[in-house]
């Protein structure tokens, strides 16, 4: 596994050796011991998540407040995403710097996110399965986000914004601005 550190400190880009034989493929999805030798976190996942998604589904941009912040590991096992994280720790030398990647079942890239990010993805193939695993665990009442179309985030989706598939609750979400106020 080679881990690349992205511009955005703590959120790294892990990509897996994949063996390949006529049976098909093996790779290790998570092996805690290279995973904190390679980026120097330790390691406490909790919980891990799966969702599935037709194209044009947008969920984001999340993340969970305080106490309950937490650091996920993602990957897709099935289709296509545009993933995009949000740096909003208030004093990181980055915070409002986004880090995109396409994600998918090819290459099976994942993307080590830390606390204080926020978090989102587009779909761009149908049935697309998302996994992930999270370092503490889901709590409702903190639940909090960035609506996707910020104006002044100005994240590129490439994807008509008009035929996005979006949840009431992401519709909802605050901007960045009232986010800092
Ligand atoms: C995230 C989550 C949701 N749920 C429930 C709440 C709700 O009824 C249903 C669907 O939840 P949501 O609409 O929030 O699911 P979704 O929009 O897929 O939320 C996810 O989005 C991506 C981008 C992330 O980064 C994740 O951390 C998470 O926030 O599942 C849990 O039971 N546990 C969980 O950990």
């Amino acid at each position: 596994m080679t881990v690349e550190e992205t511009y955005l400190k703590g959120c790294f880009v892990l990509t897996p050796k994949v063996f390949e034989d006529e049976r098909g493929f093996f790779f290790e999805s998570f092996n805690k011991k290279i995973f904190e030798a390679k980026t120097g976190v330790t390691a406490n996942f909790v919980q891990d998540n799966q969702s599935k998604s037709s194209i044009g589904v947008l969920r984001g941009m999340h993340f969970q407040t305080k106490e309950h912040a937490q650091a996920k590991l993602i990957q897709v096992i099935k289709g296509k995403a545009l993933d995009v994280c949000i740096d909003v720790r208030k004093k990181s030398p980055t915070f409002g710097k986004s880090f995109s990647i396409i994600l998918d079942a090819i290459e099976h890239i994942q993307v080590y996110i830390p606390r204080g990010f926020a978090h989102g993805f587009l779909v761009l193939e149908d049935d697309t399965i998302f996994s992930y695993k999270c370092d503490n665990f889901y709590n409702k009442a903190s639940e909090s986000g960035i609506i996707f179309n910020d104006k002044d985030l100005n994240i590129e989706w490439g994807f008509p914004l008009n035929q996005l598939i979006i949840s009431e609750k992401d519709k909802q979400l605050p901007s960045f601005k009232e986010f800092c106020k």
